[in-house]
C-alpha cells in the first residue's frame, strides 16, 4: 500500500508536470512542423491534451478518495495512473517513430533528448509512486533503444549503449528520491507524534489521565471570563479523599495509586463532558462545572460522595472502602477569578473535613 502522504506529493506535483508536458509537446510540434504531416502532428497534440485532462481527473479522484480513505478506490486510481503513464510513454514512442519516418538525421537526437528530459523530470514528479515510475521509465526508454538500434549506424549503437547506462543511473537516482520522501514522511510523523505527546504531557496528569493543575488554572480562567460576560452560572468543586494516608499506610503505595485512578473513574461517571476535571495534586481534585448554580453543583457533588461511599474498591482481592469530602464555591461578584473560587472552595472543603468528613459543604 502506498503511503497516503506519498500520494499527496504525487497530487501536488502533477499540475506542474502536466504544464511542462504540454509545453514540451508544443515545442516538439513546432520543431518538427516542417517534416511531419500536420494532420498527424495535430492528432498527436490533441491526444496529449486529452491525456493531460485524464491525468487531472485522476488526481482529482485521488484527492477525493484520500479524504474518504477509500482504499479500494485509491487502488483503482493507482491502476489508472499507471495506464495513463503507459499511454503517455506510447505517445512519446510514437513521436520518435514519426521522427524516424519523416525527419532527416540527426533530428532523432532532438527527439531522444526530449524523451530523456521528460524521464529525468518525472523523477521529481512521479517517483513517490515508485512502481508507476518504473513502468513509465521502461516504457519510455526501451522503445528508444530499439529505435536507435533500428537506425543501425555506429553513433546510434553508442547512443543506445549510453542510454542503457543512463537507465542504471536514473534508477539509482529515482530510488534515492523515493527513499528521501519516505524518510521525510516518517520523520514528520514521528515529530508530529512527539509534539502531540508533549502537548498531552503539558495538560494531563499521567496517572489518572485527567487534566493537571497547570492546565486547570489556564482553562478555568478562560471559562470564567466567558461566564462573567454571558452572566451564566459556574461552580467549582474541590474533592479530597478522606484519610488517604491511611490507605497508603495500610495497603501500600501501589494500592493508593490504584485508589486514585479508580476514584477518578467513578467520579468521571457523574461528570459531564464539558466539566473540567483535574487532579490538583496528591489526593485532591477540582471540577469546574459550567452553567451550574451552587444548588445544582451540590446535587452533583452529593451524587459523587454517595457513589464513592458505596463503592467497594477491589485491589488484589482486598476490598477497600473510602469516602470523600467536597467543598463548593460559586462564581459571583466577590469570587470572580479562578484564584478566588479556588480559595473559597478550599475553605468549604476544610469545613467538610472539620465537620467529620464524608460530606459536601457548599458556600453560603
Ligand atoms: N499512593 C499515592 N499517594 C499519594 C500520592 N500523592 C500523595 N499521596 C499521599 O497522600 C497522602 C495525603 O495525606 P494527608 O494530606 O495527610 O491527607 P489524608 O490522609 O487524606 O487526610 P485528610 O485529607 O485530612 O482526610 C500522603 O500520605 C501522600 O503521601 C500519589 O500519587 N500516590
Amino acid at each position: 500500500m502506498t503511503h497516503p502522504k506519498l500520494i499527496e506529493v504525487l497530487i501536488q506535483q502533477t499540475p506542474r508536470a502536466m504544464a511542462a508536458l504540454l509545453i514540451v509537446s508544443v515545442a516538439y510540434c513546432w520543431i518538427f512542423i516542417n517534416f511531419i504531416p500536420h494532420t498527424l502532428l495535430i492528432l498527436w497534440l490533441l491526444l496529449q491534451v486529452i491525456l493531460v485532462i485524464c491525468r487531472f481527473y485522476n488526481i482529482k479522484m485521488f484527492k477525493q478518495y484520500l479524504i474518504e480513505q477509500a482504499q479500494g478506490r485509491i487502488q483503482k486510481q493507482k491502476t489508472l495512473f499507471i495506464i495513463l503513464n503507459l499511454f503517455q510513454a506510447f505517445m512519446w514512442t510514437t513521436s520518435s517513430v514519426l521522427v524516424l519516418m519523416y525527419a532527416p538525421q540527426p533530428f532523432e537526437l532532438v527527439s531522444l533528448v526530449i524523451i530523456i528530459g521528460i524521464i529525468t523530470a518525472a523523477v521529481l514528479s512521479m517517483s513517490t509512486f515508485y512502481t508507476a515510475y518504473l513502468v513509465f521509465f521502461f516504457a519510455m526508454l526501451i522503445p528508444q533503444i530499439i529505435i536507435l538500434l533500428y537506425y543501425g549506424e555506429p553513433q546510434h549503437y553508442s547512443l543506445a549503449a549510453l542510454t542503457f547506462v543512463y537507465i542504471l543511473a536514473i534508477i539509482q537516482l529515482s530510488k534515492s528520491v523515493y527513499n528521501g520522501h519516505l524518510l521525510n514522511i516518517k520523520t514528520n510523523a514521528k515529530l508530529e507524534k512527539s509534539v502531540e505527546e508533549l502537548h498531552k504531557l503539558s495538560m494531563i496528569d499521567m496517572m489518572t489521565n485527567i487534566y493537571n493543575r497547570r492546565y486547570f488554572f489556564k482553562v478555568s480562567q478562560d471559562l470564567i471570563s466567558i461566564a462573567l460576560r454571558e452572566k451564566s452560572k459556574l461552580s467549582l468543586l474541590m474533592i479530597d479523599i478522606d484519610y488517604f494516608k491511611n490507605i497508603n499506610d495500610t495497603y501500600g503505595h501501589d494500592a493508593g495509586d490504584y485508589i486514585l485512578i479508580n476514584v477518578v473513574k467513578e467520579i468521571k461517571k457523574v461528570t459531564r463532558k464539558s466539566d473540567i476535571f483535574a487532579r490538583m495534586g496528591g489526593e485532591e481534585f477540582s471540577i469546574l462545572l459550567g452553567n451550574t448554580s451552587i444548588t445544582g453543583a451540590a446535587v452533583i457533588a452529593e451524587k459523587m460522595r454517595s457513589v464513592i461511599e458505596n463503592t467497594a474498591f477491589n485491589y488484589n482481592n482486598t476490598v477497600i472502602k473510602l469516602t470523600i469530602s467536597i467543598g463548593i464555591s460559586e462564581l459571583n461578584d466577590q469570587h470572580n477569578s479562578i484564584e478566588e473560587l479556588y480559595k473559597q472552595a478550599d475553605k468549604q472543603l476544610y469545613l467538610a473535613k472539620n465537620n467529620g468528613r464524608n460530606r459536601v459543604v457548599p458556600s453560603v
